[in-house]
């Protein structure tokens, strides 16, 4: 088997609840008991509802958000066993990153030559003359026209400065560029060459991608596996192609909701608000809202299932577990 690129074995996160005190001490269950691994040149994509745990797991991969439980291998290396200093590092060299927002991301101030440059200088990459013939080619990498050099984040478009994003991510030629709603802040006519850019450099580069979005047929038609989470768990692992067999009630609700899908599923409702994450429902979070909710679902989160990445004691296997008719 390939050895992971990056690995979360048992990560949990916890924040102290708004409001909390030394007599209340509250915590958000932001990420619970996750395992996650990524290999070389996959895609991964990340879905789940607002509040889930994405942009935490996004974190917690990246180095910036240290888990209360669990571990976060990095090639193999226990990357919260490093010096902060070796953990910039090692991280900063083998992943990228891109966020949503570039008019947020990139320091206003810088022009696109410094903002591109940053990452070089920082891990002190080569000599300054190859660090410039570095910045010439990423900005044509990414379809930057070599006069944006001097200008300004302010004076590009969003298409531009997310194509400067991209550049800075890929400095230093990663891995692993994680991608965390790469095109939601963009205007739509530019969402799809964006999309593409990204695609195209991943098979160039062979990178592997984690892709979290919210766009559900987007993450489909990009990724090779998805994660379906839940209330800051994993609920369910499978490959993006077979989404509409999802095993997890939870996997095929959310995806019922999706339009555009090759295969397409009646929506399925759900009863009640998703449960705070600060006092979870105990065992399957997902019980309060579950059709297929049993007693056993409070007393134990389910254990991976012996016949495929998904976490329910009681999983949809025949269309008569679902709640309503499938489409034919
Ligand atoms: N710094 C923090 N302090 C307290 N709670 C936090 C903090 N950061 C996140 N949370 C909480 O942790 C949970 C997970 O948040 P996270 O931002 O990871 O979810 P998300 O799936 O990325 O949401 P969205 O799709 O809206 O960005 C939420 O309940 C959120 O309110």
């Amino acid at each position: 088997m390939t050895e992971p690129l990056t690995e979360l074995t048992g990560v949990s996160v916890e924040f102290r609840a708004p409001g909390s005190s030394l007599l209340n001490r509250d915590r958000v269950h932001a990420l619970t008991d996750v395992d996650l691994t990524v290999t070389a040149g996959e895609t991964l994509g990340v879905v789940g509802e607002s509040g889930c745990g994405k942009s935490t797991l996004v974190k917690v991969l990246v180095g910036l958000q240290r888990p209360v439980r669990g571990t976060v291998r990095l090639d193999g290396e226990d990357i919260w066993a490093l010096s902060a200093a070796r953990r910039r590092r090692h991280v900063g060299s083998r992943i990228g990153m891109v966020f949503q927002d570039p008019a947020t991301s990139l320091n206003r101030r810088l022009p696109v030559e410094q903002i591109i440059v940053d990452p070089l200088d920082v891990q002190r990459w080569r000599s300054p003359r190859d660090r410039q013939a570095r910045v010439t080619e990423l900005m044509d990498l990414v379809g930057l026209p070599s006069s944006a050099r001097d200008a300004l984040p302010s004076q590009m478009s969003g298409g531009q400065r997310q194509r400067v994003a991209i550049a800075r991510a890929l400095a230093l030629e990663p891995a692993l560029l994680i991608a965390d709603e790469p095109t939601s802040a963009l205007d739509v006519s530019v969402r799809a060459q964006i999309l593409n850019l990204l695609l195209d450099l991943r098979a160039r580069l062979g990178l592997a991608m984690v892709f979290v979005s919210h766009d559900l047929q987007t993450v489909r038609r990009v990724s090779d596996r998805i994660v379906t989470m839940y209330l800051g768990r994993v609920v369910e692992e499978l490959p993006a192609g077979s989404i509409h067999e999802g095993r997890h009630p939870y996997t095929r609700a959310l995806f019922s909701a999706a339009p555009g899908l090759l295969h397409p599923m009646r929506p399925i409702p759900l009863s009640g608000p998703v449960p705070s994450a600060v006092r979870p429902p105990s065992g399957c979070p997902f019980r309060t809202r579950c059709w297929r909710a049993a007693d056993d679902c409070a007393a134990e989160m389910p254990p991976y299932a012996a016949d495929g990445r998904y976490r329910c004691f009681h999983p949809v296997t025949t269309p008569s577990d679902l709640p309503v008719q499938e489409l034919a």
